[in-house]
């Protein structure tokens, strides 16, 4: 399962926003290593009171993380659930979420096709991780996409990024929620949750690239949630990007059909031919071209 963390253990510091029903702030975990304490920085994600009937979902998605262990997936110190709090213990990651970081920094050189590719190459080597362990994660998206190395495109240091904990499970969220999160979550999964699967992480994947590679933005961010709706009943696609090749992959991604949705053993090295491939005449586009 997971390890039980003392409240006595935690400091509390700024808050940082919030993701799903949870709350996150920034803390200190003390921490016993050969009989002197030590402080280390922790990432606080409090399930809100009005939602504590997901508690169940938070713990099984902090269970999922303390499982396995791999050098692109976040690390969950375990659970601290004291009278009304729910809250999981996560390793504070320095520079946050990606979906803030790409708008912050969406027209900045760091920020250039090589990063993208990385970025993407890195999310699919933990994706591919999760595929060979028959582990379903169940929320793609670059929000839950952690950066802990910005790069350097100077000494060619490449980004390094965590994916985070998949949080309340979409399987016990209303319907609502899940129109509301087209087109991260795949058609199979808006009539019946249960259908989420290893090709549904697929689909969020290609969404989740669509994302990495747009300027910042959402996609069908202006659509009422009947909007969404209809753009999976009319078999939809995003709109796409210039560079035929990752509109290709992204598509492949997010076919409805799941079964022809690739496996990211063929991402990766879909991927790894972007990256050798002739982008240098993008990469002189500006990022809103490619
Ligand atoms: N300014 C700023 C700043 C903000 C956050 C972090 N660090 C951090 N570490 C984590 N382990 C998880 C998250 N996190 C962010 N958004 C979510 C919700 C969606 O998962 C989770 N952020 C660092 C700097």
């Amino acid at each position: 399962m997971f390890h039980k963390i003392k409240k006595e253990e935690l400091t509390w510091g700024e808050s940082l926003g919030q993701g799903s029903f949870t709350k996150i702030f920034k803390g200190k975990r003390e921490e016993y290593i050969d009989c002197d304490s030590h402080q280390m920085d922790v990432l606080l994600k409090v399930l809100d009171h009005t939602h504590r009937n997901y508690s169940e979902s938070l713990f099984e998605a902090a269970s999922i993380m303390s499982q396995i262990s791999h050098k692109h997936l976040i690390l969950v110190y375990g659970i601290c659930a004291v009278n009304k709090d729910n809250i999981m213990v996560q390793e504070y990651v320095k520079h946050g979420a990606l979906d803030i970081y790409l708008k912050k920094n969406k027209n900045k050189s760091r920020v250039n096709i090589s990063w993208k590719l990385e970025v993407a190459k890195q999310l699919g080597y933990a994706m591919n991780f999760l595929e060979d362990k028959r582990i379903v994660h169940g929320n793609i998206c670059a929000k839950n996409i952690l950066l802990t190395r910005e790069g350097d495109a100077m000494t060619g240091l490449p980004p390094f990024i965590k994916l985070s904990d998949p949080g309340i499970s979409i399987t016990i969220l209303p319907i609502e929620v899940r129109i509301d999160r087209i087109p991260w979550v795949a058609p199979e999964c808006i009539g019946n949750p249960r259908n989420l699967s290893l090709e549904s992480d697929k689909w969020s994947f290609g969404t989740t690239l669509w994302e990495i590679f747009s300027p910042g933005d959402l996609p069908l961010n202006s659509l009422e949630p009947s909007q969404k709706l209809q753009f999976y009943q009319d078999y939809l696609r995003l709109p796409a990007p210039k560079w035929s090749e990752l509109a290709h992959l992204i598509n492949q991604c997010m076919a409805y059909q799941y079964s022809l949705r690739p496996c990211f053993r063929a991402i990766i090295r879909d991927l790894n031919r972007l990256i050798t491939s002739d982008y240098e005449l993008l990469s002189d586009l500006p990022p809103s071209e490619i």
